[in-house]
């Protein structure tokens, strides 16, 4: 079957502007944590992926394929991949400026995606209703003219100091040095 359908969005989306502080088109999204499994470089294990900004609502971002990543033989297993997709919707909603996390997560497998292949994300914010920003996002791979998997991903504003209140005393540090 491939991809899904599109997402269905809700009648009431609100306009969007982008965050003026934000990274240009081109130009790499801050690292918003360095321990972070999808972004951080201090993460003893994550997918350290680079997130660039593009137009408007958009994102782009490549992940290597590697050994670690194995599902089946030879093949990433689904929930890295479903793990990437969050990481990089969740950058696409931070050109609009707010601060969020995923309530809600879809993802279409279309093809095996081989170890030492690479992947290419495209994600987008769809809209924005009261707290919920939806978002999609693509993967593809070089000799496909399709996406391999799609994402949709609904994600909550949140006020980030209240949200974790309680939790930083158990998170783990950066090794120093
Ligand atoms: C930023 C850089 C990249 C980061 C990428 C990685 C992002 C992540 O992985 S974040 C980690 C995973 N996510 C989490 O841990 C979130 C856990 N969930 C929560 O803490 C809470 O559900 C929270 C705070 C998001 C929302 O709770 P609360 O503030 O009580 O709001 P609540 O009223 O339940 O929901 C808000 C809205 O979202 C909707 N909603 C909540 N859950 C869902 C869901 N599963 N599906 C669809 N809609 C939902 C509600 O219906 C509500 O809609 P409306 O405003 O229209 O009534």
């Amino acid at each position: 079957m491939g991809v899904k359908h599109e997402l269905e969005l809700p009648a009431n989306l609100e306009p969007m502007t982008r965050h003026p502080k934000v990274p240009g088109p081109g130009e790499p999204m801050r690292v918003h944590h360095s321990m972070c499994f999808g972004c951080g470089l201090d993460a003893p294990v994550g997918l350290r992926l680079n997130v660039t900004a593009g137009e408007d609502f958009c994102v782009t971002a490549t992940m290597p394929v590697v050994d670690w990543m194995q599902g089946g033989p030879g093949v990433i297993h689904g929930g890295i991949l479903s793990a990437a997709f969050d990481e990089v919707m969740g950058n696409a909603s931070i050109l609009i400026g707010v601060p969020v996390v995923t309530v809600n997560l879809e993802i279409d497998y279309a093809k095996p995606i081989p170890l030492g292949s690479t992947l290419r994300f495209t994600a987008e914010v769809l809209g924005k209703s009261g707290r919920k920003v939806y978002v999609r996002s693509q993967a593809y791979l070089d000799g496909f003219e399709a996406p391999v998997a799609a994402a949709y991903g609904i994600f909550v504003e949140i006020n980030l100091r209240k949200h974790f209140e309680g939790y930083k005393e158990g998170a783990v540090k950066a090794p120093q040095g």
